[in-house]
């Protein structure tokens, strides 16, 4: 016979992490978020005395207002798109997973991770299962939402977090049938673009495996197409400062492209869970104009998995997985 559950058991949570969004596109929202986001240790790395003074008087002021214009340009009805995407798929995930009690919550701004936690913990809540919305491992991303958990339940044993799942056949497979589906759709370009946010070359020499993972989830990816080799392209953007970060540099890939007469190319950006400033302004938009002042005629981009049902069963399956795991 089996048991029946425990009624007095704690519910287990699952918490979905993204990195963070402004309140506004305005800015004032704009640097309080860069100002929280650009003070983590685990983004930029450089002593204190050197790197305040930059970033108060040099970046905060000067590149707030500048950004603040392009979240503008993609903002929601309902604001920002990573805010609303990332509370969407915790809508879907949760319909997918009544056991459990699935939350959202934001590494830099709200909802705050650190405050999510904390009112988990007060609430008397069962084990943990923290999941980044990091397909790939980054120690300026993942690592730093570990901080947060560490910092709420140091070594209780009570919080968890899934480390990456750049090679879940679930996700691989959602990916691979959102590229199918959008070809349906639009048609097919001439190559096949994917591009993943970058880190500083120097964290992936010092072993940050972020970019090996990378390129194994687009090998993945491409193989689930049946693609030939020739037909994708890695390549990395939003790189930040002067130092060299990995590359090819999406760009400058599609600078070179367009010089070559490739006239249509595909960009899917699988680093991102969600779409946001950095799909939909900067690829969308700004590298689609990169890519026709250069000779190209269209760049089709293919949306994030956001909200969609395949996203949703696949991180669901990965954290139910991680607490049955756990058990
Ligand atoms: C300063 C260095 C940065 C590192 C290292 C970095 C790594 C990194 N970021 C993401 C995902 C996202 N980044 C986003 C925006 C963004 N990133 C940086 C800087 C670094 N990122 C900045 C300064 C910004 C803000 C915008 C700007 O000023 O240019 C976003 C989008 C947020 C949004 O509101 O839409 C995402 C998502 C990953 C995955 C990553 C390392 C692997
Ligand atoms: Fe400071
Ligand atoms: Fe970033």
């Amino acid at each position: 016979m089996s048991e029946s559950p425990n009624p007095q058991a704690a519910r287990d949570a699952v918490v979905l992490v993204n990195l963070g969004t402004p309140d506004a596109p305005t800015a004032k929202a704009v640097r309080r978020y860069l100002a929280e986001f650009l003070h983590d240790h685990r983004v930029v790395a450089l002593t204190r005395w050197l790197w305040c003074p930059i970033l108060h008087f040099v970046i905060l002021p000067f590149r707030s207002p500048r950004v603040a214009k392009l979240y503008a340009g993609v903002w929601m009805a309902d604001g920002s798109p990573l805010a609303v995407h990332t509370a969407r798929l915790a809508d879907a995930v949760r319909r997918q997973m009544p056991e459990a009690q699935v939350v959202h919550a934001m590494r830099y701004g709200k909802p705050s991770l650190r405050q999510t936690l904390e009112s988990l913990d007060a609430d008397g809540v069962g084990r943990v299962m923290v999941l980044p919305l990091y397909p790939q491992y980054s120690t300026t991303t993942t690592a730093s939402v570990g901080d947060v958990v560490d910092r709420v339940f140091g070594s209780s044993g009570r919080a968890r977090m899934r480390a990456d799942y750049h090679l879940d056949p679930a996700w691989i497979e959602a990916v691979a049938a959102s590229i199918r589906a959008h070809w349906a759709q639009h048609g097919r370009g001439e190559r096949l673009l994917f591009s993943f946010h970058g880190i500083p070359q120097r964290l992936s020499d010092a072993g940050d495996p972020y970019a090996a993972q990378c390129r194994a989830s687009c090998d993945a990816i491409v193989r689930a197409l049946e693609l030939p080799e020739d037909a994708a392209m890695l390549t990395f953007q939003s790189r930040f400062g002067r130092e060299p970060w990995l590359q090819p540099y999406t760009d400058k890939t599609l600078e070179a492209l367009g010089a070559a007469g490739v006239r249509d190319v595909d960009v899917v950006c699988p680093g991102f869970a969600v779409d946001c400033l950095e799909t939909l302004e900067e690829i969308a938009l700004q590298n689609a104009e990169i890519f026709r002042a250069h000779g190209g005629r269209h760049l089709r981009y293919i949306p994030c998995l956001n909200e969609s049902p395949a996203h949703a069963a696949a991180l669901a399956a990965l954290a139910r997985r991680d607490l049955a795991d756990w058990a």
